[in-house]
């Protein structure tokens, strides 16, 4: 029985003075991840990580694990005792339980020793399992240079066997990188960037502007059951809930229509750094992209970054639609995406939006505006939600 998760961490190997907090890091975050699951006994060894597991919770352990970040790819293995007899059987028995799955004609073991003290080589260890192999099974080739599957032994302090490698996401593990907050409406690309952001090590918050009445609860449903989604990958979300109908009102009555979109936008984006500030944040993070839209044209990003200091992260912005789809297919945002909803962008949408504005032209359309109060107003009544899975 498999009886262990053999975990490859990847960038978090490369930070050589830092090794130890990246690894430590990592660690707590597989341990939280899968602490409602029984909290099977996670461990880190020689540069490796495990997770020890029955049988019967072993899928549900590797769903969790493989959604955090800084791991490279995880195997469901049989950790063994470590000597030779246990090294040729337990392959066997690895092998025999894939081919039980899939169509295999040809292997290749695959052995790594970190253990120089284990007295038989590399090489020799191979050519004695892959002997074994041949010799209990019918119809099974060696190929070394492109086989159906390979049989994967490492020695370490215990022997590891596997033959599968699940390949997860990279990156680095939560929380080693500061905070951003995620503006989080309910479409498609705004979770896909806090999916990127949070994947190099960035702790996630979110804000999400409503105009309610004008948006229905139904709306703001739907963008909990995002960032429900996105906890799968960074844990417990809050989130905060803004109204920003007061505002729009204002600038609907005040200012030009045309301008209605860029100067709702640089409001967004001030509550947000107003919140980041508060909250310890290090930067916003947004779903732009570049020329998608009015408000995302290289103009409008310039305008809408001047109402702010705070770093503005859009990890989308050279990305087509059909690249962001994608990876909104991949973590599982994408369904809950495109249930229809109203956003508050399009409860006052100008029909001829400015796509070259001017950053003079805006400050002074804002200037009729009682741009502080507005905010305080709305920062004031907002709410705050955690959401976890
Ligand atoms: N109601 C909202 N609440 C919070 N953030 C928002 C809201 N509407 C837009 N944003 C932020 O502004 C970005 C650009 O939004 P816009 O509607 O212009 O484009 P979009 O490509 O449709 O984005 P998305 O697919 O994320 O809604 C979003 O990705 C998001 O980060």
């Amino acid at each position: 029985m498999k009886n262990v998760i053999s975990i490859s961490v990847g960038e978090v190997a490369l930070k050589k003075g830092k090794r130890n907090f990246f690894e430590k890091k990592l660690l707590g975050k597989i341990k939280a991840a899968t602490r409602d699951l029984g909290s099977p006994n996670v461990y880190r060894e020689l540069g490796k990580m495990y997770v020890e597991v029955n049988e019967d919770n072993i899928d549900k352990v590797i769903n969790r694990v493989k959604k955090v970040f800084g791991l490279v790819h995880l195997s469901p293995a049989y950790k063994i005792e470590k000597n030779l007899d246990s090294i040729k059987v337990n392959s066997l028995k690895a092998l025999k339980e894939a081919i039980k799955k899939r169509k295999i004609r040809t292997f290749k073991v695959d052995c790594k020793r970190a253990d120089k003290k284990f007295p038989v080589n590399s090489m020799e260890v191979a050519r004695e399992v892959g002997a074994y192999i041949l010799q209990n099974t019918e119809d099974l080739k060696v190929d070394i240079h492109n086989p159906d599957i390979y049989v994967y032994v490492d020695i370490r302090q215990k022997v590891y066997i596997y033959t599968e490698k699940i390949y997860g996401y990279g990156g680095l593990p939560l929380g080693t990188n500061g905070k951003g907050l995620l503006l989080l409406s309910g479409g498609i690309d705004s979770p896909v960037a806090g999916f990127m952001i949070a994947k190099r090590g960035v702790s996630i918050e979110a804000v999400h502007y409503h105009s309610y009445p004008f948006t229905s609860e139904r709306a703001e449903e739907k963008v909990k059951d995002l960032a429900k989604i996105i906890s799968m990958y960074t844990g417990e979300i809050k989130l905060y809930s803004v109204n920003i109908l007061n505002i729009q009102k204002a600038i609907n009555k005040y200012c030009p229509p045309s301008e209605m979109t860029i100067i709702s936008r640089r409001f967004m984006t001030k509550i947000a750094e107003s919140i980041a500030n508060i909250n310890n944040i290090d930067c916003i993070i947004t779903g732009e992209n570049l020329g998608q839209v009015a408000s995302q044209t290289m103009k409008s990003l310039n305008v809408t970054n001047s109402s702010v200091n705070i770093p503005i992260l859009r990890p989308l912005i050279g990305f087509n639609k059909t690249e962001i789809i994608e990876i909104a297919k991949d973590i599982e945002t994408f369904e809950t995406s495109i249930l229809p909803f109203e956003d508050c962008c399009s409860v006052f949408l100008p029909k001829h939006p400015v796509t070259s504005p001017e950053l003079r032209d805006i400050e002074e359309s804002e200037k009729v505006l009682d741009v502080e109060g507005l905010i305080e107003d709305a920062i004031n009544k907002m709410k705050i939600t955690t959401i976890s899975i």
